[in-house]
């Protein structure tokens, strides 16, 4: 049987798109590994399921699977592209698409110049919503990572993320800190580890090591979860460009129990079929 997919990324952070509404497909997570291969098999970040909604008042489910074949709870950048794909898939002609995930339910917006805005959500704060094991919420965590202790901020965007102030992003130990930080037992789901150099109260640059993948282009919650972390420790202002090695987003918070808006591109690659 063939199965189509398509390539798509969002600011160099890319996924294989599987429309599961006029298919049927069973992809376990060793299939989802060989198929992430970059070498062996089509490559990618994440992979992006498109199902039937499970409520009826929703328009979509969706899926998410990082390239280690685990399933997990949001992906900003995959919202992006999700939205694009059900309107150039003709799956809806609605400009706002209302999407369940594991992780909550987004509201996403197709704006004039092409660009996708999205409702991310409200960020939780509790460590038990992380999660990370803690007494108490705090904006600054400490962690023994091997004897020598990090300071952070941690979030969760429907996904588990840290935050890590570092004075440049050019040097900061996203290889060596970054999967030390993602498989730390403190973090008993794992977490997305953010490298955040504040330029200005408008402006960051961030690289994240990315729980499931490593060092991605891009990352929309841990841009999310950056200007949150920044925006509660005073230091940023509402709306703040990120700036990731594969390009820019934007992101709008007006603090606790607001949603984050982010907004951005996504972009179709190719178009493909696999035999499964
Ligand atoms: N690239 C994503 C996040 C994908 C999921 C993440 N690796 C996790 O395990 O939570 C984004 O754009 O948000």
């Amino acid at each position: 049987m063939m199965l189509h997919f398509t390539k798509m990324h969002g600011l160099g952070n890319d996924f294989m798109v599987v429309d599961l509404v006029t298919q049927r497909a069973r992809l376990d997570s060793e299939r989802i590994r060989a198929l992430a291969d970059r070498r062996f098999g089509i490559g990618f970040d994440q992979l992006l399921l498109v199902e039937p909604p499970l409520r009826p008042d929703m328009d979509f489910r969706y899926r998410i699977f990082n390239a280690d074949g685990s399933e997990v709870e949001n992906c900003g950048n995959g919202a992006r592209c999700f939205a694009r794909f059900v309107l150039d898939q003709k799956l809806t002609a609605k400009r706002e698409i209302a999407v369940q995930t594991a992780g909550g339910n987004l509201l996403l917006k197709v704006v004039d110049d092409g660009r996708v805005r999205v409702d991310m959500g409200a960020p939780r704060f509790a460590p038990a919503d992380i999660p990370l094991t803690a007494d108490a919420p705090a904006h600054d965590y400490a962690l023994d990572v091997d004897g020598e202790t990090v300071h952070l901020d941690a979030l969760s965007m429907g996904n588990p993320h840290a935050v890590i102030d570092v004075d440049s992003v050019d040097h900061a130990p996203v290889a060596t800190l970054g999967p030390r930080i993602e498989a730390h037992p403190r973090f008993p789901r794992r977490v997305n580890v953010g490298f955040m150099e504040i330029v200005s109260r408008q402006s960051v640059r961030l690289r994240v090591f990315e729980r499931g993948v490593g060092e991605t282009l891009a990352c929309g919650t841990g841009a999310c979860a950056a200007v949150v972390s920044g925006i509660r420790r005073g230091l940023l202002d509402q709306h703040v460009d990120v700036t990731l090695p594969g390009g820019t987003l934007s992101i709008e918070w007006a603090g606790p129990e607001h949603p984050v808006i982010m907004t951005g591109p996504a972009e179709r690659v190719f178009d493909g079929r696999i035999v499964i």
